[in-house]
């Protein structure tokens, strides 16, 4: 009898990437399609955490690649849920799918800022969508300047896929670099977390519910079931699963 595999939870940046891939190849999705169901978890998660009753100023840091894309996305869903979004983008890459995410963002009248420090000052939470699982330490600007103030903010923090500025695959920086002071309230991991997330400790969502069971298997995926329709899914505490 042929030896089952072990399923695990956790996803490398490489597979991560390579998941991507075959979602959008033999899986069928668009780019678009994968972005808005990532985006609509993470507004979930912004919901289930710090509703807009309390909260209801957020700040959302786009970076120049797909997680400030899940960011973009997010925004325009927290604006419908009763939030007041405004959007930093310091690098806006002039792509068909930003432009298109950025026009409905203005058509619904959420402002954008150049100016971060009154942003972060003025925000009653802050969804950090600058880096995902592309992210390749060391930060470059203007990112290092962001980071430092989030490492200084007490404002609560929701990261996208990973807290920007950990390494997707070995977690937070070291002792005196950027980052190392940076630890968000809440993760949503998308897709799968990835091994960046066993270093993490605040209320930890799973969303990007579009991985058929059959695709899990094959990738050795062991992934937690969504209650009913929602777009994200609790996880344990880290300490929890022990
Ligand atoms: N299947 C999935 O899980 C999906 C993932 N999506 C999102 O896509 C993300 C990955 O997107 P991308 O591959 O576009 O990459 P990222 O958004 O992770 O970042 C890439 C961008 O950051 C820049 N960058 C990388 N390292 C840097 C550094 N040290 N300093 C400054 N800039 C740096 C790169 O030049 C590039 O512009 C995921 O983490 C997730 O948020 C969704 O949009 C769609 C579905
Ligand atoms: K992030």
């Amino acid at each position: 009898m042929a030896a089952s595999r072990v399923r695990q939870m956790y996803l490398t940046a490489k597979n991560a990437a390579a998941l991507d891939a075959e979602l959008m190849s033999s899986g069928g999705f668009s780019l678009d399609q994968l972005m808005e169901l990532a985006g609509l978890s993470c507004a979930q998660a912004v919901y289930k955490s710090y509703p807009p009753e309390s909260k209801r100023r957020v700040l959302v840091i786009a970076g120049p690649g797909n997680n400030g894309g899940d960011g973009l996305v997010a925004a325009r869903h927290l604006k419908l849920f009763g939030y007041s979004p405004t959007v930093y983008y310091p690098k806006r890459p002039n792509r068909d799918i930003y432009n298109r995410l950025y026009a409905q963002l203005t058509n619904l009248k959420i402002s954008f800022t150049d100016d971060i420090d009154t942003a972060i000052t003025e925000a009653d939470q802050i969804l950090d969508a600058i880096f995902g699982f592309s992210f390749t330490p060391p930060i470059r600007d203007p990112f290092v300047h962001v980071i430092g103030l989030l490492e200084s903010s007490k404002k609560p923090v929701v990261s996208i896929d990973i807290p920007s500025s950990w390494d997707v695959d070995s977690g937070p920086p070291n002792t005196g670099e950027i980052g190392a002071g940076f630890v968000p309230n809440v993760l949503v991991s998308l897709t799968a977390p990835k091994p960046a997330a066993r270093f993490f400790k605040g209320r930890h969502f799973l969303g990007g519910r579009f991985v058929s069971k059959e695709l899990a298997e094959k990738q050795g995926l062991s992934l937690p079931e969504y209650p009913g329709v929602d777009q994200v899914v609790e996880l344990p505490a880290e300490n929890e699963k022990l």
